[in-house]
């Protein structure tokens, strides 16, 4: 039920097929797809892992190129919610490809994931936040993420200052941490609610 496809543009590329989605006729299953991001570095990937495999991604990092997947299925008061989760990279050069999958992301969610450990503090937030309203539909639900809780020495970002961004903008906030495993589940369970 995996999908790690690279770009994967010629499969499930928005507009070009692929599986309606939305709630079924019998409302028991719901297809929900989420898109992940952030700048280059926050943890994306490793969130996403996490949530997935159980698992965090130690070693060296590996930035993501363009765009890539994964599917989880989740069982939420009997109702079966597949999640389509989308890892953007967060690299300005694969800007042009991302923005294409904020359309049809639908109620899902465009996650914001914010670094705790990067100096460049609250602003990149704020710049996702406006982008994704500019490119996905209304109706996108949105949260805020502060990743990499666990980093308490290189700590930058108060958790205040997340969560009156996060007011701001009317969205949820939660920090996470993919290493520790803190709120990640919860964060993505949260969003498919
Ligand atoms: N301490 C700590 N490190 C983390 C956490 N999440 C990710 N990292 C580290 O941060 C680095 C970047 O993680 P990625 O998940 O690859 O970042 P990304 O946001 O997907 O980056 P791009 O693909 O370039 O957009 C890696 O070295 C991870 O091991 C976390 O919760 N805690």
């Amino acid at each position: 039920d995996t999908g790690t496809r690279g770009a994967g543009l010629q499969l499930a590329g928005p507009g070009l097929g692929g599986e309606k989605q939305g709630w079924s006729a019998a409302s028991s299953e719901a297809r929900l797809k989420v898109m992940l991001v952030g700048d280059s570095g926050v943890g994306k990937t490793c969130l996403l892992v996490r949530f997935k495999d159980g698992a965090f991604l130690a070693g060296s990092f590996i930035s993501t190129v363009g765009i890539d997947f994964r599917n989880k299925v989740l069982n939420m008061d009997g109702v079966k919610v597949k999640l389509q989760i989308w890892d953007t990279a967060g690299q300005e050069r694969f800007r042009s490809v991302t923005h294409a999958y904020y359309r049809d992301a639908h109620a899902g969610l465009g996650c914001h994931l914010l670094s705790l450990t990067m100096l460049s503090g609250l602003f990149p937030s704020q710049a996702w936040l406006t982008e994704i309203h500019e490119y996905a539909k209304q109706d996108v639900v949105l949260m805020l993420l502060g990743n990499k809780v666990d980093s308490t020495q290189e700590r930058v970002v108060k958790r205040e200052d997340g969560e009156r961004l996060a007011k701001e903008y009317g969205v949820p906030f939660m920090e996470t941490s993919a290493k520790s495993g803190l709120n990640v589940e919860l964060a993505f369970t949260a969003i498919a609610k």
